[in-house]
């Protein structure tokens, strides 16, 4: 079997020109959208992508560039498709994305609508605890270093596909993940310029090993992205749209 991965886009969080990183992966028929930032609703319209198509969603942590498109989701499946979308949360993120994200738009008490249930059917992920969210399809999750007291995660699908969602360099969890967990692919964000601030830099992960770069797709990165096409050792710029298949062995938790 094979994992496919095609990014809604691969941009920072304030690019202009490749969209919010947020990815839609497909293994065994389950379409799982990594991020729904708020560019990802006209993101998934290019790619005619319809809402209900997507069969699960998993966010990584509470910046706009990963949320901000949850409202439109939200309110699409509720009134126009009339169906309750899958939401797979992080456990420390359940009650913050409601309180402080998404209850100011969602939240009608006029018609009785007052929580992140009514509109999904929500699925709260504990850290570190490899879960199966379909048929053979799992996903663990790992803390990232981002920002200090601001919960995010990264995921590992199977055992074998790692999506970092956003996270400065942590050169421990890279060589558990390419030399324990044998992980065959790598989406890492990736910023630029110097010094790090709050993603691992290009030059940080220029120092890891030929053998872990070969695996290793750049996303999130800024809008000059093209100035360093011939700078990034053996890794690879992940492309916005581009479909990217990796075999994966079938995974079940028992
Ligand atoms: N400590 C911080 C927090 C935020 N920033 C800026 O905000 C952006 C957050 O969006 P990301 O998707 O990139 O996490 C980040 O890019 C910074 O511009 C910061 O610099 N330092
Ligand atoms: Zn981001
Ligand atoms: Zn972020």
């Amino acid at each position: 079997m094979s994992l496919t991965v095609q990014m809604l886009g691969t941009g920072w969080a304030f690019s202009k020109k490749y969209n919010n990183t947020n990815a839609l992966v497909q293994y065994k028929g389950y379409n799982l959208l990594l991020d729904c930032g708020f560019t990802a609703p006209a993101a998934l319209h290019e790619l005619n992508i319809k809402p209900y198509q997507i069969d699960g969603v998993f966010i990584t942590h509470l910046h706009a560039d990963h949320i901000g498109g949850l409202e439109e989701y939200a309110f699409q499946m509720m009134y126009t498709y009339k169906k309750k979308p899958v939401l797979f949360i992080p456990t420390t993120l359940r009650q913050a994305i409601w309180d402080y994200s998404l209850r100011g738009g969602l939240e009608n008490p006029g018609e009785n609508i007052t929580s992140l249930e009514d509109y999904f059917d929500v699925h709260e992920i504990p850290v570190g605890v490899r879960t199966e969210i379909a048929s053979g399809f799992t996903l663990e999750t790992f803390l990232t270093k981002h920002i200090p007291d601001k919960p995010s995660y990264a995921v590992l699908l199977n055992d074998h596909f790692f999506y970092s969602g956003d996270t400065c360099f942590d050169l421990k969890l890279l060589n558990t993940l390419f030399y324990q967990r044998n992980c065959t692919a790598i989406f890492h964000d990736c910023q630029l310029f110097n010094p790090e601030t709050v993603h691992a830099t290009l030059d940080d992960l220029l120092t890891l090993p030929l053998e872990m770069q070969k695996i290793i797709y750049l996303m999130h990165y800024g809008d000059n992205m093209e100035n360093f096409t011939d700078k990034i050792g053996q890794m690879t710029f992940a492309k916005k749209h581009q479909l990217y298949s990796f075999p994966l062995e079938e995974k079940s938790i028992y």
